[in-house]
């Protein structure tokens, strides 16, 4: 009998979610209830196949999260440059972004985001630029670290532990029905909610003697790096009630910079010179123009860089090409708003699917092709973006480190193939491009091989 009824109110659970109006909602897959449509969107393959059935813009929802993919260009610049569109969904896989009182995930919208961008327009100044990692650390706390040191090693390990715990962490806000129905201990154990938030305390615990340190010897008319920088905020502001800025929150600006600026740039590394290995012609050109501007026994640096202009377009050929971060980073709508006439409401999750507008061959003629001369001008400079470029992301919370993440690309790849050129490895005719596609993004092949030699 209970079994008959529940069978009953299911059925009408069904149809009425299969016949229901819909309102003004984009179209998109009916998915299972309760699960919602999460295969067919798992995959940036199956994207693809749901936007050639439904369009541009289209929803799903995976659990109780309503999410939009916009797989136009224009239609994402449109929104995403509006203030409805800036926020990040506040899931558990966010929450050591977030502070209390900050607005969205690495960063929020306010203050410290304009310290940051201080940073990076390079009010900081460095001279070592060659160590990323290291390099980061300096800019937050400047220290300066060996290439092998203790202290730099465990931090970056710490690091990878939290970023490794980050997959299975928002099961829970998609499916929230779980946190009734199992045990706390057990559901923070399946969803590595444990092994996360304790991987925190211990980052925190590593951060802290650093900021002590700062505190001990801060000088406000010399500030030392981005963590002076933000102290001296703190304290100037420490009587305004909305003032975000805390100890708390500056141990989360710490990690937004290595966790959002660290894997990006050494995987785009990768990337460029699995690229370079592949097309040879391509590499060649580079090298002339960088023997033609760079004197013998000088490594490149940011005077020469208007002179190799094709080093930066082939740069941003190989981020478009690539689209490493796929299908961006996920934003989520701060009120109810109109995608193309389409009522989006209040909490939805957003996506642009970079990788299908760097396809697109309304932006990007013979797409396929890989050619650094389509981010070349009339005259051979770089163009640094255009239509239908998102590698940075859009708009109101497009990419703090951006110029950073340039200026270190160009700097690491115009020394590599001043030195060296890339190849197969031997024996292999080709060298593959295919990149790992996971849903969070594409990666460089693990374990690529290289021939490479050594120039003279
Ligand atoms: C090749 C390198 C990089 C790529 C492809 C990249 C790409 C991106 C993308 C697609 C976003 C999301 C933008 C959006 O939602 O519209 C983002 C956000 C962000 N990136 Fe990068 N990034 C790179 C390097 C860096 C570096 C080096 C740093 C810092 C030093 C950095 C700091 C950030 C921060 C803080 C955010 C969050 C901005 C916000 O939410 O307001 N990124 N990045």
């Amino acid at each position: 009998m209970i079994l008959e009824i529940f069978l009953f109110f299911f059925a009408i659970f069904l149809v009425t979610r299969i016949f229901k109006k819909k309102g003004n909602l984009p179209p998109g897959p009916i998915g299972f209830p309760y699960f919602g449509t999460f295969f067919h969107t798992i995959q940036l393959k199956n994207v693809f196949e749901v936007k050639k059935k439904y369009g541009n813009i289209f929803m799903i929802n995976i659990g109780v999260v309503n999410f939009l993919y916009i797989c136009d260009f224009k239609i994402a610049k449109d929104s995403f440059t509006k203030l409805e569109f800036a926020d990040r969904p506040s899931w558990k896989s966010n929450s050591f972004f977030q502070s209390e009182k900050r607005e969205g995930k690495a960063s929020g919208s306010g203050g410290s985001r304009r310290r940051l961008q201080k940073a990076d327009e390079g009010a900081i100044k460095t001279p070592f630029l060659n160590k990323r990692c290291h390099f980061k650390h300096y800019l937050a706390t400047c220290c300066k670290y060996e290439f092998k040191d203790e202290e730099v090693k465990s931090l970056m390990a710490k690091i990878n532990e939290i970023q490794e715990a980050f997959l299975h962490l928002s099961i829970p806000d998609f499916f929230p029905v779980l946190k009734y129905i199992l045990p706390t201990p057990l559901l923070d154990y399946i969803t590595g909610a444990s092994v996360f938030d304790k991987a925190c305390l211990q980052y925190e615990d590593m951060v802290q003697p650093i900021i002590d340190e700062h505190l001990k010897t801060l000088d406000p008319n010399n500030p030392r790096d981005l963590m002076d920088d933000y102290l001296i905020e703190m304290k100037e502001k420490k009587n305004e009630e909305y003032s975000h800025f805390n100890i708390t929150d500056l141990i989360r600006v710490t990690f937004d910079l290595f966790v959002a600026g660290n894997d990006t740039t050494s995987n785009m590394t990768r990337f460029f010179l699995t690229y370079m290995a592949r097309f040879q012609e391509i590499q060649e050109k580079i090298q002339k123009e960088i023997d033609k501007v760079v004197p013998r026994g000088t490594l490149p640096g940011l005077q020469h860089r208007n002179e190799l202009s094709y080093l930066d377009a082939a740069i941003n050929e190989v981020q478009r090409h690539c689209s490493m971060i796929s299908m961006g980073v996920v934003r989520y709508t701060t009120a109810d708003v109109k995608v193309d006439d389409y009522d989006i409401p209040k909490g939805t999750a957003v996506i642009s699917v970079a990788a299908l507008s760097h396809k697109d061959p309304t932006y990007f003629k013979d797409p396929e092709v890989f050619d650094p001369s389509r981010f070349l001008d009339k005259n051979g400079k770089c163009i640094p973006t255009c239509e239908g470029f998102q590698a940075f992301g859009i708009g109101k919370r497009q990419c703090l480190g951006e110029q950073f993440a340039r200026m270190e690309l160009y700097l690491i790849t115009a020394a590599l193939l001043q030195n060296f050129t890339f190849a197969p490895p031997d024996g292999e005719r080709q060298m593959s491009i295919k990149p790992i596609s996971l849903p969070i993004g594409h990666f460089p092949r693990k374990g690529q091989k290289f021939s490479i030699k050594c120039r003279n």
